[in-house]
């Protein structure tokens, strides 16, 4: 039994012995790995190299040996003490098996020496590689260091020169922006001067203008309410002397009626009495009687209406009188306001603009879209756009004007406001603006707007007429009431409006079509359509 253990445990020794040939390849290995001089990885010490691949050679050997003494060990155990051997031959394996083991054990310590010092002589190598590369670093960190210190100094030198460039530069244009700076000062000054001696020759233009104006305006106006009295005078005592009259002519055929029926009554009475008294003497002279009353009746009531007609036409003719006493007072009236009106143009006294003012009279129903045109043409072309609308809406708006209420009635009923006061805003507005192109939008919508406008202030040079359906400007102004807060953007107001443009404002587009002057542009369009059109009109007529 324990010969047949002692057999199974000759395989162990083997594999002892194995074991200590793979420790002897691992350390052939590490020759094989020192005879490539090539240096070890960054990352690892260079002493560290040849350490880790002396280790596995040395487990693997302490490994072996621990098998072996354990092997040994165990067969011991099992089996006693030498002596105790039930047969040669387990004697003679026992025998074997230590001297293997010796030889094991002689051999792994062999290899660990030989492993031990090819380690050695591995890290002394390693060491030499090491210092190589450290010196070859210290060159190369040497050599970079002075190229550095080198550009360092190159860089040093050309900030100096562009430091010394950029003070010169700064010095230069300190000067010259001191320079430039009292100049436009003295001529800050100089302008200012001049300003303040054309505002003040302005002022006392405007103050004597106005002060005329005013004396011409209370004039009128004090001649105006004499005639509008003796008009009013007149007018009234005309009325009474009517209404006497036609009273007068009333209590006549008021007389005569009564005088006609109070004689129908004596007639019929007597008629009656008599018939009363005849009835009783014969009846057929009754019949006479009674027809000759019918006669009596028949004439008394011809004369009643005689006398009626007569007071008729008497009353007729008293209205008449009357009537073309009234037209002729208010003929009267009309010429004196119409004196008033002129007198009133005459304070205009504008001072026209220059004769090469471009001007381009822009025109339409309310609602076509000639704001929304002219704001693309500004845009586009540099025009100043002037909309008369929109400056009678800005003096309404004026604290302290004294056309506020006067021009919110006109706007409310879409009448055409005095033209003195629409061109007196629009002269005002262009003399700011200092431009030599001008739109003018919305107006002028009555003829003697457009007459006086030429001759008091410049020529237009043609006239951009926007064409557009009632139905599509009553669908826009509606839904542009929306929004705009206009007192006039109303279904009423708007009413109003067509007709006014229909009744007074086409006729000046008519009058300046008889003079060739009338650029058409369809409006019942895309904006952007209606835009194309108008800037190739724009563009045509004023060669831009
Ligand atoms: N071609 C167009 N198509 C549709 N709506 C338009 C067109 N042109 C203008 N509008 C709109 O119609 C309204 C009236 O235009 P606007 O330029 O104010 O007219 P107006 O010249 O009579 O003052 C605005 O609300 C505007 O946006
Ligand atoms: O020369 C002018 C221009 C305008 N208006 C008044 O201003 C209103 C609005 O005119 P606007 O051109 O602003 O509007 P539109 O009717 O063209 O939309 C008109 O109905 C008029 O009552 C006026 O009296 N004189």
């Amino acid at each position: 039994m324990s010969a047949l253990l002692a057999a199974r445990r000759a395989p162990a020794a083997a594999n002892a012995l194995r074991l200590s040939g793979y420790a002897r390849r691992q350390l052939q290995s590490v020759q094989i790995r020192k005879a490539h001089t090539q240096p070890p990885k960054a990352d690892v010490p260079p002493t560290f190299y040849p350490r880790m691949t002396a280790a596995p050679a040395l487990l693997w050997t302490a490994a072996a040996l621990g098998v072996g003494v354990f092997w040994y060990k165990e067969v011991e155990e099992r089996f006693g003490a030498e002596g105790a051997s039930p047969s040669p031959l387990v004697g003679d394996a026992k025998k074997k098996t230590a001297e293997l083991l010796e030889a094991g054990k002689a051999k792994a310590q062999g290899l660990a020496d030989e492993a031990r010092d090819k380690a050695s002589s591995a890290k002394d190598q390693a060491n030499e590689v090491a210092e190589n590369v450290k010196a070859n670093a210290a060159s190369a960190q040497k050599q970079a260091s002075d190229k550095v210190a080198s550009v360092k100094d190159s860089a040093d030198e050309k900030v100096g020169e562009l430091k010394g460039k950029a003070e010169s530069a700064k010095q230069a244009a300190t000067d010259k922006l001191k320079d430039a700076k009292q100049s436009a000062e003295e001529k800050a000054g100089q302008v200012k001067e001049k300003a303040a001696g054309l505002k003040q020759s302005a002022t006392d233009r405007a103050k004597a203008l106005k002060d005329i104006a005013e004396e011409k305006i209370d004039a009128a106006k004090s001649k105006a309410e004499d005639v509008k009295k003796a008009a009013a005078d007149k007018a009234e005592s005309v009325k009474k002397a009517v209404k006497d009259k036609v009273d007068a002519g009333k209590e006549k055929a008021e007389d005569v009626k009564q005088a006609g029926a109070d004689k129908a009554k004596s007639v019929k009475k007597d008629a009656e009495d008599k018939v009363e008294d005849v009835k009783k003497a014969a009846k057929g002279k009754a019949d006479e009687l009674k027809d000759k009353s019918e006669l009596v009746k028949q004439d008394a009531k011809e004369k009643v209406d005689d006398a009626k007609e007569t007071l008729k036409s008497k009353a007729k003719a008293a209205a008449e009188e009357a009537k073309s006493q009234g037209a002729d007072i208010k003929e009267k009236a009309q010429a004196g306001a119409q004196v008033v009106q002129a007198k009133v143009s005459e304070t205009l006294d504008l001072e026209p603009l220059a004769d090469d003012t471009t001007v381009v009279f822009v025109l339409g129903g309310p609602g076509a879209g000639k704001g929304t045109q002219c704001a693309n043409l500004v845009r586009d072309y540099g025009f100043v756009h002037l909309s008369a609308g929109d400056l009678l809406r800005a003096e309404q708006n004026r604290p302290n004007s004294k056309y506020g209420e006067l021009i919110n009635t006109y706007i409310k009923e879409g009448k055409i406001v005095p033209m003195e006061i629409t061109i007196a805003l629009l002269h005002a507005a262009m003399k700011e603006a200092k431009s030599s192109r001008f739109l003018i939008d919305g107006f002028p919508r009555k003829m003697d707007q457009a007459l006086k406008f030429e001759e008091a202030v410049v020529k237009s040079k043609f006239v951009l007429y926007f064409e557009c359906p009632e139905e599509e400007m009553l669908k826009r102004l509606l839904k542009r009431g929306e929004t705009s807060g206009r007192v006039d953007d109303n279904i009423e107001s708007i009413k109003k409006r067509f007709r006014v443009f229909e009744d007074t404002s086409y006729p000046v587009i008519e009058h300046y079509q008889d003079q060739g002057k009338v650029q058409k542009v369809s409006c019942k369009q895309p904006i952007a359509s209606v835009y194309a059109q108008t800037k190739d009109v724009i563009e045509k007529e004023l060669h831009l």
